[in-house]
């Protein structure tokens, strides 16, 4: 068997050509006449599309849910089992432990080690504090080849503050006539007779930044859909939004242009050729890419976005050439450019490089800073950089989850 070791990559390098390398043109390492497996939120995008179009699921889960449905957490393991049964010579794992809780990841760590006495393991990451312990051959990516990894110095390392212009000023003020922005009160919700949240109550005001912290499978996207989303479960429930009680004939349209929301997975399928600054006034509009024409007013403000991101002078390259973690804080901006009451960042921190991870919480500390947004982070695990003021923390049970302020 040949050796497992691991490939540190940036944002900045291409990762599906660096598997295709790997797989299929045998360019990188030497595995050909060796079947492989690719463990990856790639195969997970594309096995979840396949469902949405056929209709069937070829991954099990634990809960028989399909893929769609089913938390990250349950993904992942979902998909390791299917790629276990089929018996590979080498798993390429790549973001092994994005989106999973930590014991989630103390489980697959265990399992890929043993793993590792019969299969290759050839890991992707863009994160040293994540190469397998197993694992004591690193390289990095130099032109397309693997060179020995060089572990960062002080020079490499960037602590220097990046966004030092001003944030733009709101295009309407936000309102303070409501208050509690969102208000839970006795919440609970279960699929097919299984109870997911028991008895939730809680509130966001103007202004606060909170963290919505959980297990996987603990319920916060079912909790963040009951607000930004159009959950079928959130009716009948005592849920306030803006002031309007939930189910008494607010739109869709009319929750969504008072939230920003940003998901690491919101660009699953996104092809079209959008410039950067037409990905940014496109929030004024709650699409993602610009189908309207935007007033003077809007395009004032989206350059300021652009000046303050330091992207500027790139304003009408194509967004999709953009490094993964610059497309992010694009999205920030757009999430943020209509200066909502509410900001949702679900999951933002899955995939980010060990640079883009501090460019990314340094801005949304600038926004906690210098807006009156409230801002809602959810995540499994606290992030080093970012600085929520409240912590809301799901524990799971029997009876489904509790919520309780930390
Ligand atoms: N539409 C659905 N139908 C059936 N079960 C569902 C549905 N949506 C979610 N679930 C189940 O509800 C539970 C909670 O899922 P949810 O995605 O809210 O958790 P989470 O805390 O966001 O997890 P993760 O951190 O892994 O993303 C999971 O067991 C999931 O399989």
């Amino acid at each position: 068997m040949n050796t497992h070791f691991a490939i540190y990559i940036s944002n900045k390098d291409d990762k599906p050509q660096l598997i295709e390398h790997i797989m299929f043109k045998n360019s990188i390492a030497n595995v050909s006449n060796l079947k492989g497996e690719l463990f990856s939120e790639i195969t997970l995008n594309k096995f979840i599309e396949e469902e949405i179009i056929h209709g069937h699921f070829n991954v099990t889960t634990t809960t028989s849910n399909s893929l769609l449905h089913s938390s990250e957490g349950e993904r992942k393991q979902a998909l390791l089992q299917h790629i276990i049964s089929k018996k590979p010579d080498y798993i390429i794992v790549d973001n092994v432990f994005g989106n999973l809780d930590v014991a989630k990841q103390a489980a697959i760590e265990k399992e890929l080690t043993r793993l590792s006495n019969s299969v290759q393991i050839i890991q992707i990451t863009n994160r040293v504090a994540e190469i397998l312990p197993f694992i004591t051959t690193i390289y990095q990516l130099h032109e397309g080849n693997l060179v020995a990894f060089k572990p960062f110095t002080a020079s490499t390392k960037n602590e220097t503050l990046q966004f030092v212009e001003a944030l733009p000023k709101a295009y309407y003020p936000v309102s303070k006539n409501f208050n509690p922005l969102v208000k839970f009160d006795k919440v609970s919700v279960s699929y097919n007779n299984r109870p997911i949240l028991n008895n939730i109550s809680w509130e966001i005001n103007h202004g606060e930044f909170w963290q919505l912290i959980g297990a996987n499978g603990s319920g916060k996207s079912t909790l963040l859909s009951m607000i930004y989303g159009d959950n079928p479960k959130a009716f009948g429930q005592n849920i306030t939004l803006f002031g309007v009680k939930k189910g008494s004939g607010e739109s869709v349209w009319d929750l969504k242009r008072k939230i920003g929301y940003f998901s690491s997975e919101m660009l699953r399928g996104f092809k079209r050729l959008d410039s950067i600054a037409n990905m940014i006034v496109s929030g004024f509009f709650d699409s993602v890419g610009l189908y309207k024409e935007p007033t003077n007013e809007q395009i004032k403000i989206t350059e300021q976005w652009l000046r303050v991101l330091k992207m500027y002078d790139n304003r009408k390259e194509n967004f999709l050439d953009l490094s993964k973690g610059h497309q992010r804080l694009v999205l920030i901006a757009r999430a943020m450019v209509k200066h909502p009451p509410l900001l949702i960042l679900d999951e933002p921190t899955n995939g980010l490089d060990d640079f883009d991870i501090k460019l990314f919480s340094e801005l949304i500390n600038k926004i906690a800073k210098e807006t009156d947004t409230a801002i809602l982070y959810v995540s499994h695990r606290k992030e080093a950089g970012l600085n929520p003021e409240f912590v809301y923390e799901l524990v799971q049970n029997d009876f489904g989850s509790e919520g309780r302020k930390l």
